[in-house]
């Protein structure tokens, strides 16, 4: 069975968070590894992923983090159904900037839009400036579900594509006595399943 909406997730966080990277894993299970190429305006790459037995057409915005593109993104806002807002443990500035995004994000996106925290680049061992616990607790204050990812070791880049699905295709399929999906919950036990990451 199909789910007859597409889904629209957009990727977003400061130039050189690895949206583009974090995507390339997920549609091709492979590392963009070599000179960094920034996203220019906005790309988009499409995935069929099953959920429960229905597929479901994700469409992936791979925005530009880059400041001079940023009033073109803004037009896209409003149509995005899910957002995955990046930062990099190794970058303390993409870090801080997430309260700015998520200011951008309540100014221009739909006010029932999915938003998670994404703390990528988490392979980084040496150079790590932001611990785990820091980006939880910004997600807390914020009420967004959180977890880190590499997207050059795959950790967690199917499992966060997947919670974002999920918690769109049970918006859209939702029977009347169904309970909500619980978007958090859900990633919490898919991590404590995978032996990963939180208390
Ligand atoms: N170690 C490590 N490096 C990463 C990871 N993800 C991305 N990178 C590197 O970070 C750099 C930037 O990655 P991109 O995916 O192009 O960043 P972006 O967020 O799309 O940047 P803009 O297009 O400018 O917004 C590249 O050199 C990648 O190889 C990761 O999970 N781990």
């Amino acid at each position: 069975m199909y789910l007859d909406a597409i889904l629209v997730v957009m990727l977003v966080g400061d130039s050189g968070v690895g949206k583009t990277c974090l995507l390339v894993r997920f549609k091709d299970g492979a590392f963009l590894a070599g000179s960094f190429i920034s996203t220019v305006g906005i790309d988009f790459r499409n995935k069929v992923m099953t959920i429960d037995a229905v597929k479901v057409k994700l469409q992936i915005w791979d925005t530009a983090g880059q400041e001079r593109f940023r009033s073109v993104t803004h037009a896209y806002y409003r149509d995005a159904h899910a957002l995955l807002l990046l930062y990099d443990v190794t970058n303390k500035a993409s870090f801080d900037n997430i309260r700015a995004w998520l200011t951008e994000i309540h100014e221009y996106a739909q006010q029932d839009v999915v938003v998670m925290l994404l703390g990528n680049k988490a392979d980084v061992t040496h150079d790590r400036v932001v611990k785990r616990e820091e980006g939880e607790k910004l997600a807390k204050e914020f009420g967004v579900p959180f977890m880190e990812t590499s997207a050059k070791s795959g950790l967690n880049v199917e499992l966060a594509f997947t919670a974002v699905a999920r918690e769109l295709k049970h918006r859209t399929m939702k029977e009347p006595d169904e309970p909500k999906f619980q978007l958090q919950e859900y990633v919490d036990k898919e991590m404590r399943t995978a032996g990963c990451c939180r208390s």
